[in-house]
């Protein structure tokens, strides 16, 4: 029942564990022996080479053995069976006769907006996270959804939701929409299908995979229209000599990921990675003059997703889950030599439970005003400053500077009342309701409720409410008791914002334990399942040791000085305040970066020479280059 940190040498015994858990867990009729859910069909098969790719497609496909594995466009994994009330699709409902409460009733009660800056990570931080949210999971919705008419259809329904449409009651005594005149919110439903197993599986509409597919896009026709078609490089609109994002069909910014305009400080990380991308591919045809287009665009790409996994991995990934977790379940990329985590039987898709509730948690990181430039300048709301105010003149540096020296809020139970009355809103009085949205997508993919996942998480089960006393405080027992008939009722994403942490160090997992559990979980499968995964030799071309050497000194700080010209000081660690673990300001010059030298191509470079030495001396160095030979590799990779 259990999916906590486990030692190296039970990793194996544990994941078979695992996989048998996962049958149990998951519909039964659709697992395979491995314990993965391969039965939904896919939206498209893809024609995959008799070889893995040399470079990893860019929509996901012909990763694995099972080729449609991590794909877009395809459903979800679960770690826990469903909950539909219908065993289908209609959204979990109460285990006594009693209807769930209104999610916008839990929070009023629940998730107040008291502002608890967080002690350790600052809002660039929250936005990677947000960053690798948009890497990794896309609902089947449209975006922004247009779900008011959502309302009047699902009134008529039963249940309050057709298959289409949920709706989300205002309060009569709701402190803000009510002022509006607004009493429901309409919430599109996500799109899914019905495997053999049943019930329905949500759509994922981008790759699975930790692969910057918000920079290059989730399906080759997206990946090609982002292209210049030059030179490697990525489309670009220039404004005073400086690189920016283009604009698609209406104008918008245009980037892998539609969701580029959510907020100026997505967009303008989103810009930096363009310009990263550009850069390196400068600076690669400037050392291989001989390389066209196409090979200049892939390596490129596989160096910006190598530094994108490094960072998230090495350097981000440690604050949100705690070193520990990390050392403990062998998160760290390798710090020399190639990586030996690969796991051909780890299911590398990402988890309903994770994408709908449990990293949806850091909602609850994002402030209500954020900052411009270094000394704490008021920009605006989280929801009204513009995306493409990024496009002004120095507003990338600005918005990223903000970022940089504004802590983030402590994931707890307060949100932000930007975000709970006028998501969207874009100027006008109110907009939508993101917590009630997420309590409401819970329910709406049939997610089990709270106490199911204390259970998953090795935590004692709640008989009665007290049981869950051991990490909720007294008075918000007693509000989820007003609220819920029964602690069976009460939703997977509230119960774990209640949670209380034991350690409160600085090093410490700022996640809640339950949803700690779940995060390291999906961790664990973008990394051990990625075949591409950045520090591994194989199964496509892998990176030279001295190129690997080059990518490790790659940090989110130099990431930025890199790439907005007029940044000269950073915070040394770009995830920290100022001060924690003695992070300091430096100025950008200082800190090392990325050398293209050994992707020279020819005589001079690290990597021939690496080759050459390797057939000149045959014993020790090719005994050693036998256990990495790609060939091999290959057929494990496959396996
Ligand atoms: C200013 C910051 C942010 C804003 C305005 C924002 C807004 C949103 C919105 C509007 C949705 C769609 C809700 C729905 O219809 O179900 C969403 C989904 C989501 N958000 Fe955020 N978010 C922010 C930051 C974050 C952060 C920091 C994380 C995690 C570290 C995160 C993780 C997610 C995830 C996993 C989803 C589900 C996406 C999907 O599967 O389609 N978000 N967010
Ligand atoms: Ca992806």
């Amino acid at each position: 029942q259990r999916l906590r940190s486990r030692s190296q040498q039970q990793q194996q015994r544990q994941q078979q564990q695992q996989q048998q858990q996962q049958q149990q867990q998951t519909s039964s009729s659709s697992s395979t022996a491995s314990g993965v859910d391969t039965s939904c069909p896919a939206a498209r098969s893809p024609r995959c080479q008799a070889v893995p790719p040399q470079y990893r497609p860019v929509d996901g496909s012909c990763h694995k053995a099972d080729r449609v594995l991590g794909m877009s466009g395809t459903p979800y994994t679960r770690i826990r069976r469903p909950n539909y009330a219908d065993g289908v699709h209609a959204p979990r409902a109460g285990v006594t006769r009693a209807a769930l409460p209104s999610p916008r009733e839990v929070v009023n009660r629940l998730h107040p907006d008291v502002d608890v800056p967080n002690p350790v990570v600052n809002h660039f931080f929250m936005n990677w996270g947000q960053l690798v949210a948009h890497d990794i999971t896309l609902l089947d919705t449209n975006f922004p959804e247009a779900n008011s008419a959502c309302c009047a259809q699902a009134a008529r329904a039963a249940n309050r939701a057709t298959d289409s449409c949920a709706r989300i009651d205002i309060p009569a005594n709701d402190p803000f929409f009510r002022r509006h005149g607004v009493t429901c919110l309409g919430v599109e439903r996500s799109g899914s299908q019905i495997c053999e197993a049943r019930h329905h599986e949500q759509r994922n509409m981008v790759t699975h995979y930790m692969d910057a597919s918000h920079v290059y896009g989730s399906d080759t026709a997206k990946a090609q229209r982002l292209r210049a078609g030059q030179g490697g490089r990525l489309r670009v609109r220039t404004i005073n000599g400086e690189e920016h994002l283009p604009a698609d069909e209406q104008g918008d910014l245009f980037a892998g990921d539609v969701r580029v305009v959510v907020t100026a400080m997505l967009s303008a990380v989103h810009t930096v990675l363009l310009r990263e991308h550009n850069r390196l591919a400068r600076g690669l045809a400037t050392i291989n003059p001989q390389w066209g287009d196409e090979r200049l665009y892939q390596e490129a790409r596989r160096i910006v997703i190598a530094q994108w996994q490094l960072i998230t991995y090495r350097d981000w990934l440690p604050w949100l889950i705690g070193a520990d977790a990390v050392s403990r379940n062998n998160l760290r990329p390798a710090q020399s030599g190639y990586s030996q985590a690969y796991s051909a039987q780890t299911d590398p898709r990402t988890a309903n439970d994770f994408a709908a509730a449990a990293f949806r948690s850091f909602h609850s990181l994002i402030q209500n005003n954020i900052w411009f430039g270094r000394s704490g300048r008021q920009g605006g709301t989280v929801v009204d400053v513009p995306a493409d105010i990024v496009l002004r003149s120095g507003m990338v540096q600005a918005v990223v500077e903000g970022m940089l020296y504004q802590p983030s809020q402590e994931q707890d139970q307060f949100m932000a009342d930007q975000i709970k009355n006028r998501m969207f809103a874009n100027g006008r009085a109110f907009g939508g309701d993101l917590i009630a949205t997420d309590i409401m997508r819970g329910r709406e993919h049939g997610l089990p409720s709270y106490n199911d996942y204390r259970q998953t998480c090795g935590l004692r089960r709640a008989s009665n409410w007290q049981g869950f006393s051991d990490l909720i405080s007294q008075r918000n027992i007693q509000i989820l008791q007003s609220l819920y008939a029964h602690p069976d009722d009460v939703d997977y994403y509230v119960g774990g914002l209640l949670e209380r942490r034991s350690d409160t160090s600085a090093t410490a997992s700022i996640t809640s334990p339950v949803f700690q559990c779940i995060v390291v979980d999906q961790f664990r499968r973008y990394k051990e399942g990625d075949p591409y995964f950045f520090d591994l030799a194989g199964p496509g071309q892998r990176f030279s040791p001295a190129q690997l050497q080059e990518i490790r000194k790659q940090t989110a700080s130099k990431l930025m000085c890199d790439n907005i010209p007029a940044l000269n000081v950073v915070p040394r660690n770009a995830f920290l305040k100022i001060g924690v673990q003695g992070n300091s300001n430096v100025q950008c010059s200082q800190l090392p970066g990325l050398d293209l030298t050994p992707w020279r191509e020819g005589g001079s470079s690290t990597q021939q020479r690496s080759q050459q030495q390797q057939q000149q001396q045959p014993c020790e160095q090719a005994q050693q280059a036998s256990r990495q030979q790609p060939q091999q590799q290959r057929r494990s990779w496959w396996g």
